[in-house]
């Protein structure tokens, strides 16, 4: 048996499903090459999709793994976290084999995007799934005349059974922007990130694998390309000014996204920047 590449809809959007034949399964929608569910093998559903999301294309997806690019949430002019996560991917290449299946998805300017940001680019975006792991991939060309610069990142929603329980490991020492604290720079000296109230946080330079412990389960986090972690949870006052979340939904989810956020990536016509989020089930 080999793993298998399905194609059906997803609350109305035209998706794809990843199966492993040990059992791990993944759902990508078309919409923004978003993925929106992931079940490693033998284990339970590590990504949070808000159960009140839209899914009839007018906005983004509220959870799984958006991507933000040409810009990281509001480190520009553009609309808040970029400009492809609203908008319908194609389907280029998809592989599987005995232990692994693969979809890429494609997008590329057009007249909207040239309007709001003038630059020629092509992005790819790649999931993978083997039984315990997943990852994204994602990859930007410049195929335009002039360089362009652009932040970016993997906008992952980790899904737990309750956030004041989980603890993130790998961060200490790092420095951060603290967005919920007038960008003050900071320096973490915890232990752990137990997340006890509004959190929107730029960690820079993170060269390490992550570690996120939530009750009987931990997830490995690594990343590569993406210099910066973002670790996100909006608390109850901000949840409850999102019409896509359930008031408790705050409690159920924690955002650590791979980040191009504190200095922007600069590409020179012709070239090309990829970065990777890789999930592994423990
Ligand atoms: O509501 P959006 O556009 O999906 O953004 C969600 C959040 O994304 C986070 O990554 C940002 O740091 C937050 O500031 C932002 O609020």
């Amino acid at each position: 048996m080999t793993a298998s590449i399905e194609t059906r809809t997803f609350h109305d959007q035209p998706a794809l499903v990843l199966r492993t034949p040990g059992g791990a399964q993944a759902v990508v929608s078309l919409f923004g090459a978003q993925v929106l569910s992931w079940t490693p093998a033998g284990g339970s559903e590590w990504l949070y999709l808000s159960p009140q999301a839209r899914h009839d294309g007018s906005t983004a997806i509220r959870g799984g793994i958006p991507v933000c690019f040409p810009q990281f949430a509001t480190l520009g002019k553009l609309p808040k976290n970029g400009l492809v996560r609203t908008r319908p991917w194609s389907l280029g290449e998809q592989r599987s084999g005995d232990d692994f299946a693969l979809v890429t998805l494609t997008t590329s300017e057009d007249d909207a995007s040239y309007a709001a940001w003038p630059q020629r680019f092509s992005a790819e975006v790649t999931v993978i799934i083997e039984n315990e792991r997943l990852g994204v991939e994602f990859e930007v060309e410049n195929t335009g005349h002039a360089s362009f610069a652009f932040t970016a990142a993997l906008h992952t929603y980790l899904r737990v059974r309750e956030v004041e329980n989980a603890r993130l490991e790998g961060l200490h020492g790092h420095e951060y922007r603290d967005a919920a604290d007038n960008d003050r720079i900071k320096r973490d000296s915890g232990e752990a990130l137990v997340v006890e109230a509004e959190t929107d946080r730029v960690y820079h330079d993170v060269q390490r694998p992550l570690l996120l412990r939530d009750g009987w389960r931990s997830l490995g986090i690594n990343v590569e390309g993406f210099p910066d972690v973002v670790v996100w949870n909006p608390w109850e006052q901000r949840c409850a000014q999102l019409p896509d979340m359930p008031a408790n939904g705050f409690r159920h989810m924690l955002c650590v996204e791979a980040a191009a956020a504190r200095r922007r990536i600069e590409l020179d016509a012709g070239e090309q920047w990829y970065g990777r989020q890789t999930l592994i089930a423990l």
